[in-house]
């Protein structure tokens, strides 16, 4: 597909053709400006491509009527390099939140998020507000929420961006976890350390082009 936005003079991404399958592991890296977040953007239906199209599990994006968006999303977590949590709600709260909006009722969430809190690593600090952890521990409760609807993919954009070298390598063990229950997990890098540790796929992406797409690879 291509994607041109409005008042821009050449595509973001230019005749791109990409398939992940279910259960994989899949780094984005590129320059900055080269469509990485344009990439992510179009897998959420946030924005739409000007020419191609875009299948998620089975379903053509372009099709999909607005009102089935909201639902679609949910079969996709997301993670970000500023973990955008609430910051008046506990990490308990935080994902709970995410089952709250899909209508999920408080029992699930007392039976669920206890569950998910300790996947990541943050058994006892359910009741601690964002400011009182650290990065890291910030970035759990973001993977915690993403993951607590058992998406089918996870979108992790930069997710170690904020985080020195230690702290990043265990979210990447944790982010390695939770592909290996099944869940396919598409992450976008600048962390050169990160992708030659993993050796997982590399789609390399130039000014709006794929230039690169190996498995097990190395940043490069
Ligand atoms: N809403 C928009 N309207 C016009 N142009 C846009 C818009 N969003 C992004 N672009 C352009 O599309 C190109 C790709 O941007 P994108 O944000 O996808 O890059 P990126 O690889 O994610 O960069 P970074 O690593 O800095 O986040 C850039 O040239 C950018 O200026």
């Amino acid at each position: 597909m291509t994607k041109t936005y409005p008042k821009a003079s050449r595509p973001s991404l230019n005749d791109v053709s990409v398939t992940m399958e279910k259960g994989e592991f899949v780094f984005f890296i590129g320059p900055s400006g080269s469509g990485k977040s344009t990439f992510i953007k179009l897998l959420l239906r946030e924005v739409q491509p000007t020419k191609g199209k875009i299948m998620v599990n089975g379903r053509e994006l372009g099709h999909m009527r607005s009102w089935r968006v909201p639902h679609f999303r949910r079969s996709i977590g997301c993670v970000f390099q500023d973990f955008r949590l609430l910051p008046n709600r506990t990490a308990y709260e935080n994902v709970a939140f995410a089952l709250e909006v899909i209508g999920k009722t408080q029992a699930v969430a007392r039976r669920v998020v206890p569950e998910v809190l300790e996947l990541v690593g943050l058994g006892g600090k359910e009741h601690r507000y964002p400011h009182e952890l650290s990065g890291g521990e910030q970035q759990r409760v973001a993977v915690a929420r993403a993951f607590v609807n058992r998406p089918l993919i996870l979108l992790a954009d930069e997710p170690t961006g904020n985080l020195d070298p230690d702290t990043s390598i265990e979210i990447m063990r944790l982010l390695d976890r939770i592909n290996r229950t099944g869940t396919t997990v598409v992450m976008v890098t600048h962390d050169s350390n990160i992708v030659n540790q993993m050796r997982r796929r590399v789609v390399e992406i130039e000014a709006g082009k794929i230039v690169r797409d190996q498995p097990r690879g190395v940043y490069g």
